[in-house]
């Protein structure tokens, strides 16, 4: 709740003007039934003066009813609009500078359902308060007294409708409420199914999965189904009840008036009015209905949203660390001293009391089996994620402390799976450096090995890239993902796997290029191939998240037997280019 007070004050004048017009509404919606009595009565006592002069009042009322109903509306529907909006680009820019443990704690499809279906929730639940917080109370309190005002003799008729569609409406709203929570469960399970398959679409048509991938979206879309129905059910249940007992309550009254009449012909006039109010006390009772259901379901949204924003992120921490100039980066060395990670869930840790040195401009070659933890390190050491035990150390300074903006300014990674975005090469590379001029990223382009393929493009670095990448080969991928990482000029330059699709010849340009300009950045190469880490300073062997050997490509030669057997098992074959 406090959260939508938060979003709602800027908008407290649209508020004002909305809620005001509802309230208009609403009294202009109760003294029509007044003048609608005395027509009665001015045609029973047939003087047409008076029928023309409270029909007249009688219109010019409904006028001002609509006219406050339509301003109550436009103002609403802003400020929901508004408030949804503001919310949502909050709620975005806080998943934005969430770490990698909460993006994975959440899941990606459940935060794109509570940036999307969540947001609605909240917008039609503003709407709906708007529309009816003081429009319900005002209807019911006054549609309750002016019935008895009118006559009198018949509040036991009004007593009983309101003991009776209470009574009958609390179940079913209850019930109402647990299906909503349900609701949103099986919308994030559908969420996450759609996005799986379409991501992995090529893997679902090979393995002929798509009868598989139908049936899991069929089941769950069925049980999605089973539960709107329900819903469904109660909300067409509610209503013939509701008009049940309206009517019932309408026809005692009738019958009641019927017996006395003669005595008090008045009443015939007062009848009308009075069924009128009848019917503004049920229309009052099912707004309250509408609102509750609206509520239980934006409340239900509103928590999941809030979760989200009330989750501490590093940037809220920024304020005690300390800035770095990028040019006084890794000028000495890069320590990490005794690394343990564990990632979340996880029983057994990754990385296991991992420690070396490496001086600044230095390159560190890391290979090791799969799964041996070398691209946790490479996360880790990109401040992806942050160590359980043990730290990183950046000429003295644990990363901890150095502010986070400054860190990836300084830092470049190039993952083992690259990831690039729709538009053109040119916005993806900029990521890396937004001033970069255009030579800097022709240069970047012809150091990665990219320039054969960007370059034959009609429109080069203007190329647009497709949605998923879809329209690059994996190769291409992997080019332009180190040309942003060095369009950068990083003085951290870690590439996990990051030629492995590149051909002997295109990979040793890059090694040369590295060498030779980028002799200030210190290197941390993950590779698969010890081709590609053949010249570095230093090699680090993993295993199991332990290093098992270290030293120079010669001294693990004689050194290390898994080394030499990793060795073995790949000389000869391409990609040894020693
Ligand atoms: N996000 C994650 N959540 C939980 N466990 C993970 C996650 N990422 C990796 N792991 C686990 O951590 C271990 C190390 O994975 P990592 O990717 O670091 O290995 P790797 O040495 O880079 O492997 P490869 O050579 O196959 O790329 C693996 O057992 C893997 O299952």
């Amino acid at each position: 709740m406090g959260l939508l007070i938060t979003y709602a004050k800027p908008y407290w004048k649209k508020i004002t003007v909305a809620v005001v017009a509802v309230t208009l509404m609403a009294f202009s919606t109760l003294a029509q039934p007044q003048f609608l009595e005395k027509m009665m009565s001015a045609i029973i006592q047939n003087q047409s003066d008076v029928i023309l002069k409270n029909g007249a009042f009688l219109l010019g009322l409904a006028l001002l009813g609509i006219l406050a109903g339509i301003t109550g509306t436009y103002f609403a529907s802003q400020v929901s609009q508004g408030v949804a909006a503001d919310i949502r680009l909050a709620e975005y820019e806080k998943i934005q500078s969430f770490s990698l443990e909460q993006v994975q704690s959440y899941s990606s499809a459940n935060l794109v359902v509570r940036l999307t279906n969540d947001i609605n929730q909240v917008q039609q639940l503003v709407m709906q308060s708007l529309q009816m917080v003081l429009r319900v109370p005002i209807l019911f309190i006054g549609a309750i007294v002016l019935a008895i005002w009118t006559l009198p003799s018949l509040w036991w008729v009004v007593l009983l409708m309101i003991v009776l569609i209470v009574l009958s409406s609390k179940r079913i709203f209850a019930m109402m409420g647990r299906y909503f929570g349900k609701i949103q469960h099986l919308i994030d399970q559908n969420n996450t199914l759609a996005q799986e398959n379409l991501a992995g679409v090529r893997v679902v048509k090979s393995f002929n999965q798509q009868g598989q991938e139908e049936q899991n979206f069929a089941e769950n879309t069925a049980q999605l189904t089973a539960v709107n129905t329900k819903i469904g059910y109660l909300f067409n249940l509610m209503f013939p009840i509701f008009m049940l007992i309206s009517y019932a309550a309408i026809a005692s009254a009738l019958l009641f008036i019927s017996t006395s009449i003669k005595e008090a012909p008045d009443q015939l006039a007062k009848i009308t009015p009075f069924i009128t109010y009848l019917n503004q006390i049920l229309m009052a009772l099912l707004m309250l209905g509408m609102i509750s259901t609206f509520a239980s379901r934006g409340f239900v949204s509103l928590k999941r949203i809030a979760a989200v924003m009330g989750e501490e992120t590093a940037q809220a921490n920024e304020e005690g660390q300390v800035a770095i100039e990028k040019d006084a980066f890794l000028t000495k060395e890069l320590v990490v001293d005794g690394l343990t990670f564990t990632y979340p869930k996880a029983e057994e840790a990754v990385l296991k009391d991992l420690s070396f040195t490496l001086a600044a401009g230095q390159t560190l070659g890391i290979v090791g089996s799969t799964g041996s933890g070398k691209s946790t390190l490479a996360l880790l050491l990109a401040r992806l994620y942050q160590a359980e035990k043990g730290q990183v150390l950046v000429d003295g300074q644990a990363i901890e402390d150095i502010a986070e903006s400054d860190w990836h300014q300084a830092v470049g990674i190039v993952m083992q799976k690259p990831v690039l975005f729709s538009g053109t090469i040119e916005k993806n590379l900029r990521m890396g450096n937004p001033e970069a001029s255009q030579a800097d990223l022709e240069a970047a382009v012809s150091a990665a090995q990219a320039a054969d393929f960007v370059f034959t493009y009609p429109d080069g670095l203007e190329h647009e890239i497709s949605e998923r990448s879809a329209n690059l080969s994996g190769g291409q991928k992997q080019r332009l993902s180190l040309a942003r990482a060095l369009v950068k000029k990083p003085r951290l330059l870690i590439l996990d796997d990051a030629t492995s699709a590149l051909d002997a010849r295109s990979e040793k340009r890059v090694q040369e290029v590295l060498e030779k300009d980028f002799g200030q950045t210190t290197k941390v190469i993950i590779a698969e191939k010890i081709a590609s880490i053949i010249h570095a300073d230093r090699i680090l062997v993993l295993d199991e998240g332990r290093i098992v050997g270290s030293g120079s490509h010669q001294e693990l030669l004689e050194e290390s037997s898994f080394y030499q057997e990793i060795y073995q098992s790949q000389k000869g074959k391409e990609g040894d280019h020693e």
